[in-house]
């Protein structure tokens, strides 16, 4: 395995070309997409419905193979992985959080953060939660389960769990997606915190140009190119951008 953890990208994509078939003709839903997420960097991902957005996630987080061109993360070459590598590269480098927050109902938040670490074998798990869920203002909730919680509570759980094992890389596919805008604002807040004071690296995929505004850079995806990138950009300029490219189709 070709591994560099000083790499100074988190995730880099090259040339990365993914094909559905469709009948008897084939969808290029990625095609030729170079992306690289320097560590430390947050950067949002947007463009039309079916441009390719879920397939770069799957494809970058090794949840789907490119047909073509090349994914390292964390340094490493993870197309020549076998699935046992990839899911132990997966489980140690990545964090994912989804729109819907997919908690364990019978757990409590403590126990829903520690579950992964557990899985791990990590003897450490209990505190390493608590500290995980202190770090995103849950502290007062370690005992409360999902059904107890607030939308907004329930993604820091979420968040919580991502980020207790330290991924070099958080994907997070529409986080905002399910909540209201100030459990929103509270959710983007933390995801800004955790890159500026802890260093983490996130891809965030998202149709909403206030969360993108939040990220240091937006690229932009349309019938399966990346067409467009700004950094710093925000929220009208992201949203008249994203405008442009459902106008262009
Ligand atoms: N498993 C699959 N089989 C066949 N076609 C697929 C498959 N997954 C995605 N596609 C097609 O690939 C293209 C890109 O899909 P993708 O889900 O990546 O887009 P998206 O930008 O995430 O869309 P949305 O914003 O609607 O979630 C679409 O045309 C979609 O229909």
């Amino acid at each position: 395995m070709s591994r560099s953890p000083a790499s100074p990208t988190a995730l880099q994509l090259d040339e990365v070309t993914r094909s559905y078939r469709s009948g008897i003709s084939n969808l290029t839903a990625l095609d030729h997409v170079t992306l690289g997420c320097r560590r430390g960097s947050w950067t949002a991902v947007m463009g039309p419905s079916g441009s390719g957005k879920s397939t770069l996630l799957n494809c970058a987080a090794g949840l789907d193979r490119p047909d073509s061109g090349r994914v390292f993360l964390d340094g490493t070459d993870i197309a020549g992985l076998g699935d046992d590598a990839l899911t132990r590269l997966r489980r140690d480098v990545i964090g994912f959080v989804f729109q819907q927050f997919n908690l364990v109902a019978a757990l409590t938040a403590a126990q829903n953060v520690a579950l992964p670490l557990r899985l791990a074998g990590r003897t450490d798990a209990d505190g390493v939660a608590a500290e995980a869920l202190h770090l995103l203002g849950l502290g007062a909730h370690l005992a409360h389960r999902p059904r107890e919680l607030s939308g907004g509570q329930q993604q820091r759980v979420a968040l919580a769990r991502a980020v207790a094992t330290t991924p070099s890389i958080l994907f997070a596919d529409e986080p905002t997606g399910a909540l209201d805008s100030a459990s929103a604002g509270i959710v983007l807040d933390l995801l800004r915190s955790l890159v500026d004071e802890h260093g983490q690296t996130i891809l965030m995929v998202t149709h909403d140009p206030l969360a993108a505004s939040r990220a240091d850079h937006v690229a932009f995806l349309r019938d399966g190119r990346l067409v467009s990138t700004l950094a710093g950009a925000d929220a009208a300029t992201i949203a008249a951008t994203l405008t442009d490219l459902e106008g262009a189709r």
